[in-house]
C-alpha cells in the first residue's frame, strides 16, 4: 500500500535508500517523516521532471538520523540545492594508437570503453584521429582510409561494450568534398555530433594543412549526410556538423582538438562564456624534452581562468614515425590538476576517470566577475541536446577527485624512457628479434647500449605488474611462446647483442670499457677484429692503381689519411649488417635484428661522421640528442641503475679511434679534430634551429653570452668556423638515419629542419656583415 500521496515503489525503493545509509532507521508507511519525504518526492518529481531513485538517493542525504527528524523537516527548503548537486564521472584514455592499423586502433578503443565503464564513467573521450592514427600523412589523401575509419566507427556503434554511454571518438570526415580532421559524438547507435577543428597544426613535426582544412564558420553547423553503413544502423540520414556544444540533461560539453589548446584565441573561451563545462581535448602531441609541463600549464591556465573541467586525451607510441606521442594525458578542473595517465609508459591502453561535482564550476565561475561580466555578453553557441544524463543517479557515496601534485620527469629522465619506448615500439611493430649495436666504449653507443637497457628494463616492469600484452608481444619477439623474462639483464641478452668492432687504430681501453659495459647490462656482446677487411679492401685498391694511402703520421697527406679513416668506418657498418641478418640464425632463433645508429645531433650538424659508416643503421635513438644533454642522461643513468662503468665512460674523451695510435695510446679526440668543442656545438646547434640564427645574428648573439671568454675576433672566428662546416656537410642530414625526435634543436633535415642541402660554404655576404661589426667592435 502507497503511504499518503507517495506511491508504493516510491516508498520501496526509498526504504531500500534509507537501508543503504549509514545511521538511518527504518520507516513505516504511516511514519510521519515517511510521509513527508514522500511528499517531497513526489513533488520533485513532478516539478523537475527527475528519475525517483535520484531523488531518493540524494534526500535520504539528509536522512542520515532519525533523531534528527525535527531539523531535517525544518530543512526542507534546504535539502533542495543538495538535491540539484551534479556529480559526473568522466573517463580519459590514452592510446598506443598505430597509423592504418585499423583493427588494432578500434580493438585498443574498445578496451578503453570498457575500462572506462568499469571506472563508472557516463562520458569517455579519446585521443586526436583515435580511429584511423595520427601520422597517416598522405595517406589521408585516400579516400580508402575515411571509408575504413567509418567502417571502424560502425563497429563500435554496433558494440554492446558502447551502450548508454556518451563517447567521442577522433577520425577524419569528408564533408563537401572536404577533408575534416573531427571528433565524431555518439550515443546508443545515434551520431549526435560531428566536431571538425578549428585550427591545424603546421608546427615542427606538423604538417597538418597539407591533408585538413580548417572549420571555418563559428559558431555554425551544416548536414552531414551520413554514409548508407552507418544510416543504416544509426536509422539518421543527416547529422549536425560543426562548431556546436551538446547539452545533455544536465550540464554541458564542448570540444576542442589538440591544436586549439595553443591558439591564442582558443575556443575554450568562448564555449566557457557560454556555460560549457566540460571540454574535451582530443589530442596527437607528441613528445619533446621539457614539453610535457608547458602542456600542463596551458591546461591549468585554462581552468584557471575560465573555471570548468578540461579533459586532455593524448596518443602514446610511436605510430610510425620519428615522432613519440608520450601520454600524459590530464583532468583539470578549476585550476587544478585532477588527474592524469603517464608520461611515458609501454602500456597500450590506460583510461583515467575523475569524479567531478559540476556546481563546483558554476560557483568558481560565478566568483570569476570578470569571467562573468563578459559570458554574460557572449554570443551563444548552437547546443545539441540530448536526452542524456552525464551525472550518476546513485551519487551520494561518491567521492569526488582532488587536486593532485604532479611530478615531473626531468630532461634526463625523459631520455631514460622516451626513446625507449618508441624502440620498444619499433621493434614489435616492425616484427623483429633485437637489436644489433656497434659498440665503441664512447659515450654515443654507449648511451644507446642504456637506451636499451632501459627499454628492457620497462618490459620487465610491465610484465610484472601482470601486463598479457607485453608479455606476449615479448613471446613473439623471442619467438617462445612459452618465454617469461624475470631480469632486465637477462632479457637484454636476448634481444640486444652488442659488438666491438676493432681495427690497429682500436684502443685497449675502449675495448674494455665496451666489454664491462655489455657485461653489466647483459647484452650479448661479441669483439671482433675487422683488420683483415681493411687490409683486403686497401690491398684490392692498391693493385687497381698501383699506389696504397698512407696515414699522416706515416708520410701520407690528408686526403689519404682521411679515406684510411673512412675506409674503417664504412666496413664496421657492413659488418653491422652481416652480424645482425645472420646472429639469430647462430643463435638457433627466427628473424634478424635491427641495426641502432648512435650519431647525435651535434656529430650531425658539424659532419663529424662517415657517410654511411655506422651512422647509417635502421634506427637511432640518441640522433635528436646533443652530446651535452647526452651526457647528463649517463650520469643520471649512473647514479639510477648503478652501473659503475658509465663512469669511466663519462670521463674518456671522445675520440674517433681511426688514426694510428702511439705507444698503444689515442692520439685523435673529436674536438681537436672538429675544432669546436661539444659545449660549443651544443651553443651554435640551439642558436640556429631554436633561434632561427643566421651567421650574423649568431655572432651578434654570442659577442654577449661570450663577451667574458673571447673577444669579438675569436667569436666572429668561431661563428664562421662552424657555419663553414655545417654548409660543407649539410648533405649528410638528407641520408640521416629515422631517430627519435627529442628536442626542438633537432637537425633532421626531412622532417623537421627544411634546408637545402648544397650551400655556397663560403657565406661572403654573411660573413662580411659579421667582419664589418667586429671592426666596429674592435674600433671602439
Ligand atoms: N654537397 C655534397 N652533396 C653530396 N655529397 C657530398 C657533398 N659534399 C661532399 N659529398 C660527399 O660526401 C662524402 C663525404 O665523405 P665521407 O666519406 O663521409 O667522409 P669525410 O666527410 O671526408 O670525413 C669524415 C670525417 O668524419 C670523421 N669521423 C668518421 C667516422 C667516425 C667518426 C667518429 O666520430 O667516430 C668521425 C673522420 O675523422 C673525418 O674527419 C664524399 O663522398 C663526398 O664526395
Ligand atoms: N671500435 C668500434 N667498435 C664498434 N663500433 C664502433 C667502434 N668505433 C666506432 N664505432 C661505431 O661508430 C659510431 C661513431 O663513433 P663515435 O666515436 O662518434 O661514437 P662513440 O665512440 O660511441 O662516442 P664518442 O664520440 O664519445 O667516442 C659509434 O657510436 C659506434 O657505433
Ligand atoms: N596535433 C596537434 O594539433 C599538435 C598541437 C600542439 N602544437 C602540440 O605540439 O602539442
Amino acid at each position: 500500500m502507497a503511504a499518503n500521496n507517495g506511491s508504493a515503489d516510491t516508498f520501496e525503493t526509498f526504504q531500500r535508500s534509507l537501508q543503504q545509509v549509514e545511521g538511518a532507521t527504518m520507516v513505516t508507511e504511516n511514519d510521519s517523516l515517511a510521509h513527508v519525504m514522500m511528499q517531497m518526492i513526489e513533488e520533485n518529481r513532478r516539478r523537475y521532471k527527475m528519475p525517483a531513485n535520484l531523488i531518493i538517493q540524494i534526500t535520504t542525504l539528509q536522512n542520515q538520523s532519525r533523531s534528527k527528524e525535527t531539523a531535517l523537516l525544518t530543512k526542507n527548503i534546504g535539502t533542495y540545492d543538495v538535491k540539484m548537486r551534479r556529480k559526473a564521472t568522466i573517463a580519459c584514455a590514452t592510446l598506443n594508437q598505430w597509423a592504418l592499423d585499423f583493427e588494432g586502433n578500434r580493438d585498443r578503443i574498445l578496451e578503453s570503453i570498457l575500462e572506462a565503464k568499469e571506472l563508472g564513467a557516463k562520458f569517455r573521450t579519446g585521443p586526436e584521429l583515435e580511429i584511423c592514427g595520427h601520422s597517416c600523412e598522405d595517406h589521408f589523401y585516400e579516400s580508402d582510409t575515411f571509408l575504413h575509419s567509418w567502417e571502424v566507427l560502425l563497429d563500435l556503434l554496433i558494440s554492446p561494450i558502447c551502450t548508454d554511454m556518451l563517447i567521442d571518438v577522433g577520425m577524419p570526415v569528408m564533408h563537401k568534398n572536404v577533408a575534416y580532421n573531427c571528433r565524431v559524438v555518439f550515443l546508443n547507435q545515434n551520431i549526435i555530433l560531428i566536431r571538425p577543428k578549428l585550427c591545424v597544426c603546421d608546427e615542427g613535426n606538423n604538417r597538418e594543412s597539407r591533408w585538413f582544412s580548417e572549420w571555418k564558420k563559428r559558431r555554425q553547423t551544416e548536414d552531414y549526410y551520413l554514409p548508407g553503413i552507418v544510416s543504416a544502423v544509426s536509422g539518421q540520414t543527416i547529422v549536425p556538423i560543426g562548431d556546436a556544444v551538446i547539452s545533455t540533461k544536465d550540464t554541458c560539453i564542448g570540444f576542442e582538438i589538440c591544436e586549439e589548446l595553443w591558439n591564442p584565441q582558443s575556443s575554450h573561451i568562448a564555449m566557457c562564456a557560454n556555460g560549457v563545462e566540460i571540454i574535451c581535448n582530443g589530442s596527437g602531441s607528441y613528445t619533446e624534452l621539457r614539453k610535457t609541463p608547458i602542456i600542463d600549464n596551458l591546461i591549468r591556465s585554462t581552468t584557471f581562468k575560465c573555471g570548468g573541467c578540461y579533459v586532455f586525451s593524448n596518443l602514446r607510441g610511436c605510430d610510425g614515425q620519428r615522432i613519440y606521442f608520450n601520454g600524459a594525458s590530464s583532468i583539470s578542473l578549476n585550476g587544478d590538476i585532477i588527474n592524469r595517465t603517464k608520461q611515458f609508459s609501454i602500456q597500450e591502453v590506460e583510461v583515467i576517470a575523475s569524479t567531478i561535482d559540476l556546481d563546483d564550476i558554476c560557483t568558481y565561475r560565478n566568483k570569476l566577475r570578470l569571467l562573468s561580466n563578459f559570458a554574460a555578453a557572449s554570443p551563444n553557441y548552437p547546443r545539441i541536446s540530448i536526452e542524456f544524463y552525464v551525472t550518476t543517479a546513485y551519487e551520494t557515496g561518491l567521492a569526488v577527485s582532488v587536486p593532485i601534485t604532479v611530478k615531473y620527469l626531468t630532461p634526463e629522465e625523459e631520455i631514460e624512457q622516451g626513446p625507449a619506448c618508441w624502440l620498444w615500439d619499433y621493434l614489435r611493430r616492425s616484427e623483429h628479434g633485437g637489436f644489433f649495436l656497434p659498440l665503441s666504449g664512447g659515450a654515443d653507443s654507449s648511451a644507446t647500449a642504456l637506451i636499451v637497457y632501459s627499454m628492457c628494463n620497462m618490459v620487465i616492469v610491465a610484465i610484472q605488474k601482470g601486463d598479457t600484452k607485453v608479455l606476449s608481444d615479448v613471446r613473439k619477439i623471442v619467438g617462445d611462446d612459452e618465454y617469461v623474462p624475470l631480469q632486465t639483464t637477462e632479457l637484454c641478452n636476448r634481444l640486444f647483442v652488442t659488438c666491438y668492432l676493432s681495427t690497429e687504430n682500436s684502443s685497449e681501453e675502449t675495448k674494455n670499457r665496451a666489454f664491462a659495459l655489455a657485461t653489466q647490462i647483459g647484452s650479448y656482446h661479441m669483439a671482433v677484429s675487422i683488420d683483415n677487411a681493411v687490409s683486403t679492401v686497401l690491398e684490392i685498391f692498391r693493385k687497381v692503381t698501383g699506389v696504397c694511402p698512407k696515414f699522416i703520421s706515416r708520410g701520407g697527406c690528408s686526403r689519404q689519411n682521411l679515406s684510411l679513416q673512412n675506409i674503417q668506418a664504412r666496413l664496421r657498418m657492413v659488418f653491422s649488417y652481416l652480424f645482425a641478418e645472420l646472429i639469430l640464425w647462430v643463435r638457433c632463433r627466427p628473424g634478424r635484428l635491427l641495426v641502432v645508429g648512435s650519431l647525435n645531433v651535434d656529430e650531425a650538424l658539424s659532419g663529424y661522421m662517415t657517410k654511411y659508416d655506422c651512422s647509417s643503421a635502421d634506427i637511432n635513438p640518441i640522433g635528436g640528442i646533443s652530446k651535452t644533454d647526452l651526457k647528463s642522461f649517463l650520469k643520471h643513468f649512473k647514479n639510477k641503475f648503478n652501473i659503475e662503468i658509465i663512469g669511466d665512460i663519462l670521463n674518456a674523451q671522445p675520440t674517433a679511434e681511426l688514426d694510428p695510435l702511439v705507444d698503444g695510446k689515442i692520439q685523435q679526440t673529436d674536438e681537436e679534430d672538429m675544432g669546436m668543442s661539444y659545449s660549443e656545438l651544443s651553443v651554435f646547434g640551439k642558436l640556429r634551429k631554436e633561434n632561427s640564427c643566421g651567421p650574423y645574428s649568431m655572432y651578434c648573439k654570442l659577442i654577449q653570452t661570450w663577451a667574458n671568454q673571447c673577444s669579438p675576433k675569436e667569436v666572429a672566428e668561431k661563428v664562421k668556423h662552424f657555419f663553414r662546416c655545417y654548409a660543407i656537410n649539410r648533405h649528410n642530414m638528407v641520408v640521416l638515419t629515422p631517430s627519435y625526435h627529442t628536442a626542438r634543436y633537432n637537425p633532421d633535415d626531412n622532417r623537421f629542419d627544411h634546408r637545402p642541402f648544397l650551400y655556397r660554404s663560403n657565406w661572403c655576404w654573411q660573413f662580411k656583415a659579421i667582419d664589418k661589426q667586429v671592426e666596429l667592435q674592435s674600433g671602439q
